[in-house]
């Protein structure tokens, strides 16, 4: 596979940026009526992306859509839905649409058609958390349940976070849901604080049940349980698993008919469509948590069917890719106009930077090319107030997702007029700017002497020209949201597939577990400590003088 930088398109794309970078959206909008036409996509008559608000021309698609195609994305799309390895340093498929498949069509890998197993695992998620959710299932002192805790961490966590926050709409009052993830004990034990073990449920969910943060959370919730219930038997009533390992859950204490199992071609950033979104299913619903699945199913058919010029997440990445690889934009922002939204940036900072945070090549050679972009995010309007100020006049180019609901499930009042009139003038203020005419003409109205009009002209000017999407969909329902997450986890997929790289690996993170495994014991220990540079032996002794201390 030749280098994204050598094809045809690239070069193309290179040279033709030397011609669009001068020219200012207002321009482009002024000088096409039909811009917006030409340049959004409705999906499904549930959702609109609209990015005119980017800076290409028809040129600027056509030789995108080119590099695509040059890059052999459409082979890629077949193979990923094909159930081959794609995944080729973990010799791994990838397979989280399989999770997905509404159309229960095969899917093999190594031969074997996975769909029975997926269809069985939602079988087994339906009947536990009707289970849950109605009282039959009793806790070890004969109660029913009321509060869950989802112990994971990473996509064992952000994904049924992040969902179970943007459907808290359908959320059932009677079940408190919780999740705790990190290692310090602070979670934990304030996420325990007021909770009744008579009534609380466990979930571990952990891909590999290896992983030392959520072992280590478990482990200290198990003991919490036993010592308020008195009886280690109580485990087996209120302890569930989520893994791919059934040896590790036995190992730990959960009986092997208490797990939900999945697969190794289920990626843990891409796995609350599997066993993972038990946690969703209990709090929401299992018919909440399919209709999820059916939202994804529907952009999984639009992305490998749908041409690629007309293709959601196909523009998506390839709009990334414009700003990153010839703008040389190094991040990129997603803001929801939704306040139930608000971990979607942080699940699609592990989704895209574990993802795409890639310097080598699927054939192990260093990229010589930016990939994957810093990805963050608040929901508006407190970003408004927070770092907007960067992104309209800062010295940075940030381009920008906007995502908004014309309907809301809280419509108090004003409010979501409010919402909406702020995302749309902020889209708008981001591409149209504020002109030195239109400054100037504003201070004098406000009759301003000469001098300051020129003293504070340079600071009222917007230079605008700030590339946004908005996706702006109906209502947040289960559906919206399956095809929201689907659409940003393809745009992955493109980007990783253009630049050649292996979005499913992660290794990148296990130098710094392996560090803290050796550093372990010997912030425990009084004995010399090993090879480590100066900073890292300073604080290591003073962590340990200081613990000492108390
Ligand atoms: O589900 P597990 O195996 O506990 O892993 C949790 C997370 O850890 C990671 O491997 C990164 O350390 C993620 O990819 C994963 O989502």
């Amino acid at each position: 596979m030749p280098r994204p930088t050598q094809l045809p398109a690239w070069r193309a794309l290179q040279e033709h940026y030397q011609e669009l970078r001068d020219l200012h959206l207002r321009d482009l909008f002024d000088q096409d009526p039909q811009r917006f036409r030409r340049f959004s996509l409705m999906l499904e008559d549930a959702l609109l992306f609209d990015y005119s608000k980017n800076r290409i021309s028809a040129r600027t698609m056509q030789l995108l859509v080119r590099l695509a195609e040059e890059a052999g994305l459409r082979a890629k799309i077949d193979a990923m839905f094909a159930g081959e390895k794609i995944n080729r340093t973990e010799d791994r498929a990838v397979l989280h649409v399989a999770l997905r498949n509404r159309s229960h069509r095969p899917i093999c890998v190594d031969g074997d058609d996975v769909m029975p197993g997926v269809n069985a695992v939602l079988e087994k998620m339906r009947d536990f958390s009707r289970q849950v959710r109605t009282g039959a299932w009793r806790g070890h002192t004969g109660k029913p349940m009321r509060a869950l805790v989802n112990i994971g961490i990473g996509g064992s966590d952000l994904g049924p976070l992040m969902v179970c926050e943007a459907l808290r709409h359908y959320a059932d009052p009677g079940l408190s849901v919780h999740f705790v993830s990190n290692v310090d004990g602070t979670h934990l034990a304030e996420t325990l604080k007021g909770l009744d073990a008579e009534t609380t449920l466990f979930i571990v969910a952990s891909k590999t049940f290896t992983t030392q943060e959520t072992l280590a959370n478990a482990t200290s919730a198990r003991a919490w349980l036993i010592d308020a219930l008195g009886d280690d038997q109580a485990v087996a009533r209120h302890f569930v698993a989520l893994s791919t390992n059934t040896e590790k859950v036995v190992e730990f204490g959960i009986d092997a008919a208490n797990m939900f199992e999945f697969w190794d071609w289920v990626g843990g950033r891409y796995s609350l469509w599997s066993a993972i979104g038990t946690s969703i299913a209990v709090a929401l619903g299992f018919e909440r948590f399919e209709e999820l699945l059916e939202g994804a199913f529907e952009v999984d058919e639009h992305f490998r069917s749908a041409p690629f010029a007309a293709n959601i997440p196909v523009i998506m990445g390839l709009l990334g890719i414009w700003y990153t690889d010839f703008f040389a934009a190094e991040s990129h922002a997603i803001l929801p106009y939704e306040q139930y939204l608000h971990r979607f940036p942080a699940y699609f900072q592990q989704g895209d930077m574990e993802s795409n945070g890639k310097r080598v090549t699927l054939d192990g050679e260093s990229v010589d090319y930016p990939t994957g972009p810093i990805i963050w995010g608040e929901p508006g309007t407190n970003g408004q107030h927070a770092f907007y100020q960067l992104i309209h006049q800062g010295t940075r180019l940030i381009p920008c997702d906007f995502l908004a609901g014309a309907l809301s499930h809280n419509p108090l009042g004003e409010h979501h007029p409010i919402l909406l009139s702020n995302f749309l003038a902020q889209t708008e203020a981001l591409m149209r700017g504020k002109t030195e005419a239109e400054a100037r003409a504003e201070l004098e109205a406000e009759g301003k002497s000469a001098a300051a009009v020129a003293a504070l002209l340079p600071h009222k000017v917007f230079p605008g020209n700030r590339p946004t999407n908005s996706l702006l969909y109906r209502k947040l329902t289960p559906r919206t949201l399956g095809m929201l997450i689907a659409l940003y986890e393809h745009k992955v997929f493109v980007q990783g597939a253009i630049w050649n790289i292996n979005s499913f690996d992660q290794w990148g993170v296990e130098l710094g577990k392996q560090l803290a495994r050796a550093i372990l014991p010997e912030l425990h220990g009084e004995g010399a400590l090993g090879s480590h540079d100066s900073s890292t032996r300073a604080l290591i002794e003073l962590c340990r003088k200081w613990r000492r201390d108390g």
